[in-house]
Formats: structure tokens, C-alpha cells, sequence
């Protein structure tokens, strides 16, 4: 059995992490971490883990001893120092914040404020979307785990982009979050009477996401691309809608875009592309590993729109970070992961 950590289990990725692994036939939990409830056992801080998942949580350094792979669910810019020590010991070091995502350490500065304190461990680090660079991730040390919508928008973009059937300039992502993107931590924008009942933008063309989807979608385009992104906070739980625009290249029809579709995604156990007339939908993908993509062509306007549903707390987190400890370990890359949706 690989011997799984969670640092900051206490939040809620770290949590999913915990319910996910207490499933995984290959992998158990071996220990967690917390600040704020260092002594106290996970099921006090969430009851629905109760008789499953009573660990008591203890010291990073605790958790780096007992695992042979380290996942840190903690806020960004606190993962560097850790990824060193679990590198030091030969630990598998999965990151499930932003620290290792860019590979300009410019692009960090400017949208995190900080900078990268071990170039060499940067140098090793792979960013690991599976479906878009699956080959770069096995056997790797240091996993930079990508974020909710950093997920959505490549996966429903790259097949068109790839062959060349979209154009690179103009991109736009217009997504919708559910409010566990925000974490645990509340705030005046995520309390529930200012959420409810209510829809609205935020960081609008100004995200931190946007360097990172540009960083993928450009390795796809083999050149620099550039997206206009706006995400939404949706008064839901659960959940990453992200509805992305493009203009065709002239001439390209819907036959095309479902070849290229098909060809990138048929064989990806995650990636379900929906047939004509059904509509990705945040539902639809609850809780599971799965993204839906659903395709169109608006032939009048030459634009392609292309729509992708996650749940952020799964393929957009914890999911992506055992599906990425699959790869790492070279063990099958669905384990512990299809469980279906609820149904409604
Ligand atoms: N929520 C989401 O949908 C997604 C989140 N992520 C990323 O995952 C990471 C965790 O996010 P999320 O779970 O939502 O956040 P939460 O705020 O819910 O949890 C953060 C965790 O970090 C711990 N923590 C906070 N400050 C410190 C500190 N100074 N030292 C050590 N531990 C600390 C907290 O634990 P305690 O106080 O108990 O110590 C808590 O367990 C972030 O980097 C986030 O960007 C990525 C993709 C999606
Ligand atoms: C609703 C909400 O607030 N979502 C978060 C994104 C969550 C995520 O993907 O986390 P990373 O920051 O690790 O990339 C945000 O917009 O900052």
C-alpha cells in the first residue's frame, strides 16, 4: 500500500483528499496535519467522517516521516520549503496550491508576489493536467497539482487549439464557480446571505488563473496564446462551469472539431464528451473525477463554444492529485476514483 499524507487536512481539499484516499484500494492514509486542530481527530472537525476517518491530527513533520507521498492542501506560498524537505527524504511531494504551477518565476513574482526559493526543485517539478501531459508525469517527484478552473478551460480549449481549428488570438473563458473554491475560511462575499440567491464576477480579466491556463494552452498551440478569463461566483457548493469562445479558423466545420474531440478524449476514462443536444452541466459531475465537455459551432458568427463541467473539489483537486499519484506511482491511473455522480 503506498502510505499517503495530507498537510492542511483540515481544510476542504485537504479533507476531499481524506475521503478520497479512505476509498483508494492501493493507498491508505497514513497521517494529517493541521495548525488550528493539531490533537483533535478529523471526524471532530467533520462529523461526516465519523468511525472512518478518525486520525488525529498532527505536525507536517509528522506527516512527512509516515508517507511515502506528502499532498500539501494549504494556502499558496507555503508549499516551497516542504516540496525541499520531501525531496531530501525521497518522498513523492504533490502540491496542491499554486507554488510550482509557473514555470516563469517572472509570471510567479507578478501574480503571487513571490519568488522561487529552490530553481533546482522548479527545474523538476511537472505541471500534471494527466489528459493534456500524462507522459511527464510518471515516475516524478514534484507534482505541481493544476487549480479548478485551470482544469476546466485547458481541457475544453486543447483539442481545438491543437489542430488548429481555432484561432489563438481572442479566447475568452466565461466560468462559474461553486463557493468551496473560496476554501474554508469564511468571508463577507462567500457568507450566505450576501451569496444566495445572487450571481456575480469577480477579478475580472485580472486572475491569477489567467497566467496558468495561458501557460497551458500555449504548450498545446506549440506558441504563445493569450485568454480573456472571467470567473463568477455561483451560489453552490460544488462545481466549475466554464463556457469558453473562440473564433473558428474560416472553413472549419462541426465534423472537424468532433474528429478532434474524439481522437483526444475517447480513450480518457475522465473526459466524457456529450452527444448533441446535451449540455455539460455542474450536476452531472458531482463529487467525481469526471469532466463533460459539450461542443457547438455557431456557423453564423464563425465562433466555436466549447463547455466543460468539474466539480472543483475533484478533477479540480483532490481527484487530479490521486489520479496524479496513480501516475507517479505507475499503478492504474482510475484507482480510487470511479465512483460515479449521484445521480440528482
Ligand atoms: N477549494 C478548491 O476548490 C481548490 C483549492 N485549491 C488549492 O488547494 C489549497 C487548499 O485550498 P482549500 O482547501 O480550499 O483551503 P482551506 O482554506 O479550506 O484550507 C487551507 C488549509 O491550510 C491550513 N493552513 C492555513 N494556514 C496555514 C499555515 N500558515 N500553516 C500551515 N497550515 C495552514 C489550514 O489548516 P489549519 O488551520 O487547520 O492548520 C487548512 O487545513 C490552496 O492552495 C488552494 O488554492 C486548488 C484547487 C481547487
Ligand atoms: C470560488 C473561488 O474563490 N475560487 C478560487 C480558485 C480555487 C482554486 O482553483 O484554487 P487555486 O487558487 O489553488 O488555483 C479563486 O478564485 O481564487
Amino acid at each position: 500500500m503506498i502510505r499517503a499524507g495530507v498537510v492542511g487536512a483540515t481544510g476542504y481539499a485537504g479533507a476531499e483528499l481524506c475521503r478520497l484516499l479512505s476509498g483508494h484500494p492501493q493507498a491508505e492514509l497514513a497521517a494529517v496535519s493541521s495548525v488550528s486542530f493539531e490533537g483533535q481527530a478529523l471526524s471532530d472537525v467533520y462529523p461526516a467522517y465519523r468511525g472512518v476517518c478518525d486520525m488525529v491530527c498532527g505536525t507536517q513533520d509528522e506527516v512527512v516521516e509516515r508517507s511515502d507521498v506528502v499532498f500539501a492542501a494549504l494556502p499558496h506560498g507555503l508549499s516551497q520549503e516542504l516540496a525541499a524537505d520531501c525531496y531530501a527524504k525521497g518522498k513523492v511531494f504533490i502540491d496542491l496550491g499554486a507554488d510550482f504551477r509557473l514555470e516563469n518565476e517572472g509570471d510567479y513574482r507578478q501574480w503571487y508576489g513571490g519568488t522561487f526559493l529552490h530553481p533546482d526543485l522548479h527545474a523538476l517539478a511537472v505541471y500534471a493536467l494527466p489528459e493534456l501531459f500524462r507522459e511527464q508525469i510518471r515516475g516524478k517527484k514534484i507534482i505541481a497539482n493544476p487549480g479548478c478552473y485551470t482544469t476546466a478551460v485547458p481541457l475544453a480549449l486543447a483539442p481545438a487549439l491543437k489542430n488548429g481549428l481555432i484561432l489563438k488570438e481572442g479566447m475568452i473563458a466565461d466560468c462559474k464557480s461553486g463557493v468551496t473554491g473560496a476554501g474554508r475560511k469564511p468571508s463577507q462575499n462567500t457568507h450566505y446571505p450576501e451569496l444566495n440567491e445572487g450571481m456575480s464576477a469577480y477579478k475580472v480579466a485580472c486572475h491569477r488563473h489567467t497566467p496558468e491556463m495561458e501557460q497551458s494552452l500555449s504548450h498545446v498551440a506549440g506558441a504563445p496564446v493569450t485568454l480573456t478569463f472571467v470567473p463568477h461566483l455561483l451560489p453552490v457548493n460544488r462545481g466549475i462551469l466554464a463556457t469558453c469562445y473562440a473564433r473558428l479558423t474560416p472553413g472549419v466545420t462541426m465534423e472537424q472539431i468532433e474528429k478532434a474531440y474524439h481522437d483526444a478524449y475517447d480513450s480518457e476514462y475522465f473526459v466524457r464528451l456529450l452527444p448533441k443536444g446535451k449540455e455539460a452541466d455542474i450536476k452531472n459531475v458531482r463529487c467525481s473525477n469526471f469532466c463533460d465537455i459539450s461542443l457547438h459551432v455557431d456557423s453564423r458568427t464563425g465562433t466555436f463554444i466549447a463547455i466543460s463541467a468539474i466539480d472543483n473539489m475533484v478533477k479540480g483537486a483532490a481527484g487530479q492529485a490521486i489520479q496524479n499519484m496513480n501516475l507517479a506511482f505507475e499503478i492504474e491511473e482510475t484507482a480510487g476514483l470511479k465512483a460515479l455522480p449521484p445521480a440528482f
